[in-house]
């Protein structure tokens, strides 16, 4: 089978030279700094920007390279940037039709396609109205819906969260999250968060080049460098899920808030480093998360000493103070036990099967 994205192509003004294969149905998430890159990568794919050299192919067919160039409108990609650019004279349900109907859907089927589309995203009810009518995130999900009601074999989202306020981006996350799987998709984040929730894999981008591309798991577990690692941020640890819990390898359960169900097989468990609590023995008698743990590094951060933790073979920190470090004496290779409140641990769910929405324009009538 053809691989759903692959990319090798230079944009010499922009000094960006991309080499990035990405199989059907992954999400992909491309971070790195400003100007590394990732905007002009979703670009390329959408059709928006030519390469001067080398190539872009979608589905095994090139869409991009010498003497050939597919116009981003006969491209199945669907795109959604920070602002949700709706078209402002069009209603709701003219906005998520225009789509289908621009690609040869008759006007009733292209309507029946955007009402079930509005419904799945959580706006039945909302065609009729007027696009400033909306709040924020309720045009970005129209905006979702029109990127969705077109079947695209890939989706690019350019940070599709950065324009909304806190609370509207959990929700919308999880939205996506659903209604993208099986979905080849390509996400520009700046955000950890977007990673955790949406990504199988990360390219991180440097200075215009792929410099790694690998699973969320390793990069957040050991993060290769300093923009990584500072990117980063949170501890990630991966098991088996155990009712609503995680239950790591070594038999350990961390407990904690689930982001949506945990319905698969594997999960992960996220948590800050200034949420681990360091102890010689087991505190008794509280409702906490209790993992055995070595330390395999001590760094001095100034205000906050940062411990490197080995728990069955997978890597934390702890954030504590000086004091208590002082207060513990800890070396390398002692064993302790790490603490964790449930209630400061986000459990996410990893690998489920595709689940897609394909209307059947003859069974929505
Ligand atoms: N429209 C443009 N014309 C010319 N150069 C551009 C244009 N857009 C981006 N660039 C340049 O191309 C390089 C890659 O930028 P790009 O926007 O792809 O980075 P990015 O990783 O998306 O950055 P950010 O995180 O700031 O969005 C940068 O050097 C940038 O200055």
């Amino acid at each position: 089978m053809a691989d759903a994205i692959r990319i090798d192509a230079r944009v010499a003004a922009r000094e960006v030279e991309l080499d990035l294969v990405m199989g059907e149905g992954e999400l992909v998430a491309l971070i790195g700094p400003n100007g590394a890159g990732k905007s002009t990568c979703i670009q390329l794919i959408a059709g928006a920007l030519r390469p001067d050299r080398g190539t872009v192919q979608l589905d095994g067919v090139t869409v991009a390279g010498p003497g050939v160039l597919v116009p981003a409108h006969l491209r199945r990609v669907g795109y959604l940037e920070q602002r949700p650019l709706l078209f402002p004279h069009l209603s709701v349900l003219e906005n998520v039709a225009f789509g289908p109907r621009s690609r040869g859907s008759s006007a009733a089927d292209a309507r029946h396609r955007a009402e079930a589309e509005l419904v799945a995203v959580g706006l039945e009810g909302f065609g009729p109205r007027q696009v400033r009518e909306l709040s924020g995130g309720q045009a970005q999900r129209v905006a979702i819906a029109r990127a969705l009601a077109i079947d695209p074999e890939i989706v690019l989202l350019d940070e599709p969260f950065a324009a909304l306020d806190a609370e509207t981006t959990p929700e919308l996350r999880r939205l996506l999250r659903d209604r993208l799987r099986g979905i080849t998709t390509v996400l520009a984040t700046h955000d950890p968060l977007d990673v955790l929730a949406l990504a199988d894999g990360v390219a991180y981008l440097s200075e215009g080049r792929v410099a790694l591309q690998a699973g969320v798991d390793r990069v957040f577990q050991s993060p290769a460098t300093r923009f990584l690692a500072d990117f980063v941020g949170l501890n990630l640890l991966h098991g088996g899920v155990a009712g609503d819990a995680v239950e790591l390898p070594g038999g350990a359960v961390v407990a904690g808030i689930a982001e949506s169900p945990l319905s698969g097989d594997e999960a992960r468990a996220v948590f800050p480093p200034e949420a681990v609590s360091l102890f010689r023995s087991a505190p008794h008698g509280s409702p906490r998360n209790e993992l055995s743990a070595v330390v395999t590094g001590i760094e001095d951060r100034g205000l906050a000493q940062r411990i490197d933790l080995d728990v069955s073979g997978q890597r934390i920190h702890a954030d504590v103070t000086p004091g208590a470090l002082r207060e513990l004496s800890l070396g390398l290779g002692d064993k302790v036990i790490a603490v964790v409140k449930a209630t400061q641990v986000a459990l996410h769910p990893v690998g489920e099967g595709p689940r897609l929405l394909r209307v059947d324009s003859r069974e929505a009538r």
